[in-house]
Parts: structure tokens; sequence; C-alpha cells
């Protein structure tokens, strides 16, 4: 019988080199040698496996040195303006003997705020999730896996056709700001009231914690026939899920300015380019706008005119981000501009359409109606779908 060492696995993606080790790539590959040693683990039960004091040494060290890495990544991302801290709402590992300021700095931490909260929850749901799906049977599955569809091209073949913006219409059970949006929630029958309405694509919560979503229902509007390009709404905190979205049929997948580090930004786009994800990089704010316009490669950008931090919605948003030399400049890039959050009427779509956006972002003003179909015309003030 052939026997099993284990040892520290690299990064199927990303072999890293030891003088990344404070990149983005590094990072991952050490949470996917933890994934991969305890998936490999899981795998040859029939197999022994020969634990030496020096493997489970290996272990802990890892995890007192992924903990450590991740407050230093915090710290890094505080220079960039970004609030979020992404350490996972636990107290370092139970081995940890690393610096004793970093053990009192970081006791008896709570999140700060919800998306905080939510990024700290995701982590852990991540960890989880890449133990039993790891990279390597993902990479097989996107192998067999549909083509990606054009997202862009959907928004702007939408805009010359209707001469307002492209809709990218949301299939959203409830929310932490607005509780269940609707209680008789049929992912199937939402997604295709909203594509014979005039949708150009559609935008898909995944997360099932605070948003009552899931990647089941991606992969059953993909398999219902719907021909609309779709948004994986998630949380993206790490590369795997990315990898994951697209096995689940997404199209396209956002990417939180307010959460990933410039760095990490231009890893996980440089991954969307890679297996056809369209990327949405969503910003709030002047700060985390200017950031996004430094990095190359970005064609779509969503202005959230929700605070992520607070729950606090003002439509003005979009239009103070595109003002002056901001919008001179994504005007010169070629950008697509998508509106998000808030838009309810034809006044609201005139004032963001005005301001230079292409696309807009919607959910809760028609997946609330009876008939969402009947609830984008509403919103319009006009039949968008012919
Ligand atoms: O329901 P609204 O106000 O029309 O918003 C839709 C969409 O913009 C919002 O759901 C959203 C924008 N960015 C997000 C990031 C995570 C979760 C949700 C969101």
């Amino acid at each position: 019988m052939k026997a099993l060492r284990l040892g520290v696995y690299c990064d199927p993606i990303n072999p890293a080199p030891s003088t990344f080790k404070s990149s983005p790539i590094f990072m991952d590959a050490r949470k996917n040698n933890l994934a991969c040693i305890r998936a490999q683990q899981s795998k040859t039960k029939d197999v022994p496996i020969i634990t030496t004091s020096s493997n489970v040494s290996v272990i802990e060290e890892l995890k007192s040195k992924d903990w450590e890495i991740g407050v230093l990544k915090d710290e890094i991302a505080a220079t960039q303006g970004i609030r979020i801290r992404r350490r996972p709402p636990t107290a370092p590992p139970l081995h940890y003997v690393g610096p004793l300021e970093l053990l009192l700095q970081n006791e008896g931490n709570s999140p700060r705020n919800i998306l905080e909260e939510i990024v700290w929850n995701k982590d852990v749901e991540v960890t989880q999730m890449k133990e039993r799906y790891p990279l390597f049977s993902l990479k097989e599955a996107l192998n067999s896996a549909p083509p990606s569809r054009d997202f862009v091209g959907a928004l702007k073949a939408s805009y010359l056709r209707t001469g307002v913006p492209g809709l990218i219409a949301e299939v959203k059970k409830a929310s932490p700001s607005r509780g269940v949006l609707r209680e008789d929630f049929h992912p199937v029958e939402v997604a295709k009231a909203y594509e014979k309405g005039g949708a150009a694509c559609l935008s898909v919560l995944t997360d099932s914690k605070y948003f009552q979503g899931g990647f089941e229902n991606l992969e059953a509007i993909r398999n219902a026939g719907v021909k609309c390009p779709l948004l994986c709404k998630e949380f993206i905190v790490d590369a795997w899920q990315l990898y994951y979205g697209r096995a689940k049929g997404a199209d396209a997948v956002l990417l939180i300015a307010g959460v990933l580090p410039d760095l990490d930004m231009k890893y996980m786009l440089k991954i969307c380019k890679m297996i056809g994800l369209t990327a949405l990089v969503e910003v709030h704010d002047e700060n985390e706008m200017d950031r996004m316009l430094a990095i190359d490669g970005i064609e779509l950008i969503g202005i959230n005119n929700r605070n992520l931090e607070t729950f606090e919605v003002d439509i003005s948003n979009t239009k103070k981000l595109l003002e002056g030399e901001r919008g001179e400049k994504i005007r010169q890039k070629d950008i697509i501009v998508v509106g998000e959050s808030g838009l309810f009427t034809p006044a609201d779509i005139a004032y963001v359409q005005e301001a230079g956006v292409k696309a807009i972002l919607v959910g809760e003003s028609i997946v609330k109606q009876k008939d969402p179909t009947q609830g984008i015309i509403e919103l319009f003030g006009k039949d968008i779908s012919a």
C-alpha cells in the first residue's frame, strides 16, 4: 500500500516564489496549503497517513503565520484608506507564540460594521468550502463549463437599442438593510420575468447568511435557459470564489474596492480575465474611485449609492463621483459606469443617466413588485423590452 506523506502543497494556480511573501498570491497559497492538506486527508482515508510531529508543527506554524499575515495585511489596506479589516472574527490560533503586542492588539475584537461582519463570516465560509471543493476539482469543472456570455457587450447593446441605461436586474430575496423583499421567492420565475421585461443582464445574490441567496439559484437560472449574462453577487475575499462562481455558471463577478486592497484587486482582475469572468468593480467614495482609476484593465465600474457600512442611500453619490476630472478620466479610459442601489423612478434613472451612467443595477424596486416585468416598465416609465 502506498503511504502519503503530507507536505506543504503549492497553490495549484500560482506557485508562489518565496520573494512574494507578502503578496496576495502567497497568502492564497498558504490558505490553499491548509485546505489541500485537509482535503487530501479526507480523501485518503484508506491510505495510512504519516503524521509526524513535524507535520503537525508545520500546520500549527502555517496557522499562526496565516493569522499574523492577516494582521499585517490589514495594516497595508489601512494605508490605502480601506476601513474594512480582513481578519476573521477569531482570536489568534490556539498555539500562537508570536509577538505579544499583536496578541493584545487583536484580543476580543468584534466587527465594526455590517460589511466587516459579512467579510469576516465570508472568510470562514470560504475556508470551509475550499475543503469540500478544492481548487483542482473546480478547475476540472471549468473545463466543461459553458463559455461565458458577454456581460459588457449586453449592457452596451441595450443602451444603444433603448437609449436608456442597460438594466442589470437583481434577483434578491432579502438584504440586511431591507429585510425580506419578496416572501414567495422563486428565483427562476423572477429571472424570467426580468428577461421578458428587457433586462440586459441579471445579478444573482449568492450569499445565504445575509441575503438568503445561494449558488443553487445561479445554477438554476443558468440551467433554465435564461439568456441574459449573469453577475454572481458575492462578497469576494479569495480567488477560489472566482473559480467557484464560474463553475456555477457566472459570467461576471462583483469586486468591492472597499474590501480588496489594490494588490488583491489586481490579482482578482487577472484571474477573472484568465477564466473568462467580467469584473464589476464597485466603489462608493472618491478615494475608492481614484484607487480604481489608477489600475489598468478595468472596463466596468459600479458606483454604489448605498454605503455598505451604514446602509445610508444617496443617489447623488453617483453624480458626485462622475464630476470633473474623474468623469474625464473615465471617458478617456472608455469605462462603462453602472449606477447602483436606491433607484426607484424614471426621474432617478434620468438623474443618473444625466450624470453619465450607461447601466444601472436595480433590486428592491423591481423585485418587490408582484409582476417584476411590470416593475421594469414602472421603473423606466416605458416598455424597454421591444
Ligand atoms: O436593491 P437596490 O437598492 O436596488 O440595490 C441593488 C444593488 O445595488 C445592491 O443590492 C448592492 C450593490 N452592491 C452590493 C454589494 C453587496 C450586496 C448588495 C449590493
